[in-house]
C-alpha cells in the first residue's frame, strides 16, 4: 500500500532547481568564481567578462546551472568580506532589446529606478549611480547570449554600451561595479562576437567550454537528486546506473543531465501511478523509452524559420485534430490564412514554401507521401512524424515562435 508517495521533496526535480552544492563541476565553479573574487577583493572592483559555452547540438549539459552557481558563490564569498554583490539573470530569449535587458536587470537589483518610458542609456546611468551610492556590485548572467548576437533588434552599439558600460558611463568614483558572465550554446558565439563586437570578444578573460556529461558524472548528479528528493527505500544504485548508462556521452547518449533527471522523475511518477512504493528496473527502462519517444530536440526547432515553424505547427494541429494525413492544397490554404491572421506575416511564395516543406521532411519532423488513387489529380500528403507527440510539439513551437517574433526574426 502506498502511503507517502515516493518523493520526499518534489521541487528537487523541477526544471529550475539548483542543488545546494555542485558535486560535478564544482572545480569549474570555484575557478570561475575566483576570477571575479580576486579582482574584487583586491579592491579593483568588478568589470570582468567571462564566458561559458557548450558543444554544438548539446543541451541540458549544465551551462546555466554552472553560471548561477558561480554567481551565487561570488556573492556569498564577497558578503563574508563585507561586500555586497547583487545577482541578475537574463535569458536573451525573453529579452529582445537593450531596454528589456536593462529593465530585467534593474528589477532584480531592487533599486527604485523608473524604467517605464526611460531611454536605455538613462536606465543604465541610474543603475551605475545606484551601485555607486550604495557601494554595491552587480554580477549579471546573460544566458543564451548567441541570440543577442543574432537579434536584429540588438545593435552592436547596444552590446558595447552594456558590456563596456565602464567606458560609456564611468562611475563617479572611478570604481567599476558591473561584471558579466556570458552563457552561450556553443563556440560559434565567439566567432559571431569577433565579427559583431570584436572589442568585447578580446576582453573576455576566461572562456570555459563544457562538454556533454559522461555516464559517471550523470550518476553523481542523479544520486544527489535521489538523496534530496526521494525516500531512501525507493531507489537503488542500479536504477541510477541504468539511466546514466543510457544518457552518458561516453556510452553513446547525448550527455544531457536534464534528460537523465527527467527519466528518473518519470520512473518515480509511473511507480506512484501504479501504486508501488519503490522503483524497479523494468519501470526505469519504461520511463527511459518514454522519455526518448517524447523528446523534442528544441535546438533543432529553434534553428527553423518562423514560416517553417508555422507549417510544422499546422501539420501537428491536423494530427491532433484526428486527421491522419493532410493534403498539400489544404495545408497551403491553412498556411496562408494562419500567416496573415494569426502571425501577421506575409506568406512565402510557392518556391520557398516547397523548400521549407522539403527541409522539414529531411529533418524527419514531417513525413510526406504521394496521394493514392481516388484523389483528384496528383498531390502530396503530409503528417507529423509519428514519434513526435503533437500536443507537446505545438507547445514548444509556440514558445519558439513567440520568442522569435519578440526579437524580430522571420
Ligand atoms: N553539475 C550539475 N549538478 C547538478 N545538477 C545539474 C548539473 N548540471 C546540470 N544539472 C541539472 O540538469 C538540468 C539541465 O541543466 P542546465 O539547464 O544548466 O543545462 P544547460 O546546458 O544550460 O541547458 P540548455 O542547453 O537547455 O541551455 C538542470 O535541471 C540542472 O539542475
Amino acid at each position: 500500500m502506498l502511503r507517502h508517495g515516493l518523493f520526499k521533496d518534489r521541487r528537487v526535480f523541477d526544471e529550475n532547481y539548483i542543488p545546494p552544492e555542485l558535486r560535478v563541476r564544482r572545480g569549474e565553479a570555484e575557478a570561475l568564481a575566483r576570477i571575479y573574487l580576486n579582482r574584487l577583493l583586491s579592491g579593483a572592483g568588478l568589470s570582468d567578462v567571462n564566458m561559458i559555452y557548450g558543444s554544438i547540438g548539446r543541451v541540458g549539459i549544465g551551462k546555466t546551472t554552472l553560471a548561477k552557481f558561480t554567481v551565487k558563490r561570488v556573492s556569498e564569498a564577497a558578503a563574508k568580506e563585507g561586500l555586497t554583490v547583487k545577482q541578475a539573470y537574463v535569458n536573451a530569449f525573453n529579452a529582445p532589446n537593450l531596454y528589456t535587458i536593462l529593465s530585467l536587470i534593474v528589477r532584480q537589483t531592487g533599486y527604485p529606478i523608473q524604467v517605464r518610458g526611460a531611454p536605455a542609456l538613462d536606465i543604465l546611468k541610474a543603475l551605475v549611480d545606484n551601485l555607486y551610492v550604495e557601494n554595491h556590485y552587480l554580477l549579471v548572467i546573460l544566458d543564451e547570449f548567441q541570440s543577442m548576437l543574432s537579434s536584429p533588434r540588438i545593435a552592436a552599439e547596444d552590446l558595447y554600451t552594456l558590456l563596456r558600460v565602464h567606458e560609456e558611463i564611468p562611475s563617479r568614483d572611478g570604481v567599476n561595479r558591473i561584471g558579466f558572465l556570458l552563457v552561450a550554446s556553443d563556440v560559434r558565439a565567439l566567432s559571431y562576437m569577433r565579427e559583431k563586437i570584436p572589442q568585447v570578444e578580446s576582453q573576455i578573460g576566461f572562456k570555459l567550454h563544457l562538454p556533454a556529461y559522461k555516464s559517471r558524472e550523470l550518476y553523481t548528479i542523479l544520486e544527489q537528486r535521489a538523496e534530496l528528493g526521494l525516500r531512501d527505500t525507493v531507489w537503488e544504485p542500479r536504477h541510477l546506473e541504468l539511466i546514466s548508462d543510457v544518457y552518458g556521452e561516453d556510452k553513446g547518449g547525448d550527455g544531457s543531465a536534464r534528460r537523465a533527471i527527467v527519466a528518473l522523475k518519470m520512473a518515480c511518477e509511473m511507480a506512484e501511478a501504479m501504486g508501488r512504493d519503490s522503483l524497479s528496473e523494468d519501470l526505469v527502462r519504461k520511463a527511459v523509452s518514454e522519455n526518448e519517444a517524447a523528446s523534442i530536440q528544441t535546438h533543432e526547432l529553434e534553428a527553423l524559420s518562423i514560416h517553417e515553424l508555422i507549417i510544422l505547427r499546422l501539420i501537428a494541429e491536423a494530427t491532433l485534430g484526428g486527421m491522419e494525413w493532410i493534403n498539400a492544397g489544404l495545408l497551403r490554404q491553412r498556411y496562408e490564412d494562419a500567416s496573415l491572421t494569426m502571425y501577421n506575416v506575409k506568406p512565402r511564395g510557392y518556391t520557398q514554401y516547397h523548400i521549407y516543406l522539403k527541409h522539414l521532411t529531411s529533418l524527419g519532423l514531417v513525413d510526406a507521401k504521394p496521394s493514392g488513387r481516388g484523389m483528384r489529380g496528383r498531390t502530396t500528403l503530409f503528417r507529423l512524424a509519428p514519434h513526435l507527440p503533437a500536443d507537446r510539439l505545438i507547445e514548444v513551437v509556440d514558445n519558439i515562435i513567440q520568442a522569435k517574433m519578440a526579437s524580430g526574426y522571420e
